[in-house]
């Protein structure tokens, strides 16, 4: 197995150092750079493993995962590029940034993959798209597709759809959050306890991600099986259709995918 570094494990590198941990890797295999001292101490006693500086990190690693912000990125590639080891791979987990603008920052010829994976991951659940740069072949793409498969699904995709694919599965999550925050409410003014409220609309939004994704059907199928004709559930959704629904989903898409584009430069 590679020795992985995970320079910036915050909520996303976090969760796939747990993930990685939960389905084999051993903490040998892994070692950690953030930026501060307490965090370090707690990921060393949360993981058992090796907690160092990016520089130190990258030196022992044949796979670099940079899981720092976008801003931070062109910063952490400019102090990792000298001591990457001849042939380690680079993984980015910046949303907007290409893999043309990760080379650039980095030694002419080092091997890079982007990818988008989403907060889902900290429970397995997550499903990440990678694509692969100029210099990271069929093997290289294996490794980070194996590393991302520790957290969930992973889907292979052209980068040009990388924004796209953010827009939807990166973000998404913070659209689902707010859509049950919604429904919640909506079952607190209708007089359930919000405890109650809360339970409905958490389990309904899951079993009904499961039934889609284990059937396999079409989305709009498996909401007719819920609509009967002249019924309460034909009342609920005349009123989701005529205040927009789908017109603020894809205005919430277009939105996310033009700002990532915007933090790619
Ligand atoms: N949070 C999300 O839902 C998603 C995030 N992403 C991408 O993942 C990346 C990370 O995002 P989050 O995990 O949410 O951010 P975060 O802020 O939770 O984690 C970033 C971590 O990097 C550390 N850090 C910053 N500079 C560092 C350096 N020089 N050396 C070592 N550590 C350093 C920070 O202290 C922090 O712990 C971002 O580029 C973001 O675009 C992608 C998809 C979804
Ligand atoms: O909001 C963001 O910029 C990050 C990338 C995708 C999800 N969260």
């Amino acid at each position: 197995m590679s020795t992985v570094a995970v320079v910036g494990a915050g909520a996303m590198g976090e969760a796939i150092v747990a993930g990685m941990l939960a389905k084999g890797w051993t903490p040998a295999d892994l070692v950690l750079a953030v930026r501060r001292e307490e965090h370090a101490v707690a990921l060393r006693e949360a993981y058992g493993v090796e907690v160092t500086d990016a520089v130190s990190a990258t030196a022992k690693a044949d796979v670099v995962l940079v899981g720092v912000k976008p801003v931070d990125v062109p910063g952490v590639l400019g102090e990792i590029g000298p001591h990457l080891r001849p042939d380690a791979l680079v993984v980015s987990l910046a949303v907007g940034l290409t893999t043309s603008a990760l080379e650039a920052a980095l030694p002419a010829g080092t091997p890079v993959a982007r990818v988008m994976p989403n907060t889902p991951a900290q429970v397995g659940a997550g499903v990440s798209v990678i694509s692969a740069g100029t210099y990271c072949d069929d093997t290289r793409l294996a490794v980070v597709d194996e590393i991302m498969s520790a957290v969930g699904t992973v889907v292979r995709l052209p980068e040009k759809l990388q924004d796209a694919a953010g827009a939807v599965s990166g973000s998404g999550p913070a659209y689902v959050f707010l859509a049950i925050e919604a429904l919640v409410e909506a079952g607190v003014h209708l007089g359930l306890p919000r405890t109650t409220s809360t339970e409905l609309a958490v389990q309904t939004f899951a079993g009904a991600a499961r039934l889609a994704a284990e059937t396999g059907e079409h989305p709009a199928v498996l909401r007719e099986r819920v609509t009967s004709p002249g019924g309460t559930t034909a009342a609920g959704l005349r009123q989701l259709e005529e205040r927009g629904l789908r017109a603020a989903f894809l205005a919430a898409a277009e939105a996310a995918r033009d700002r990532s584009r915007e933090i790619g430069g």
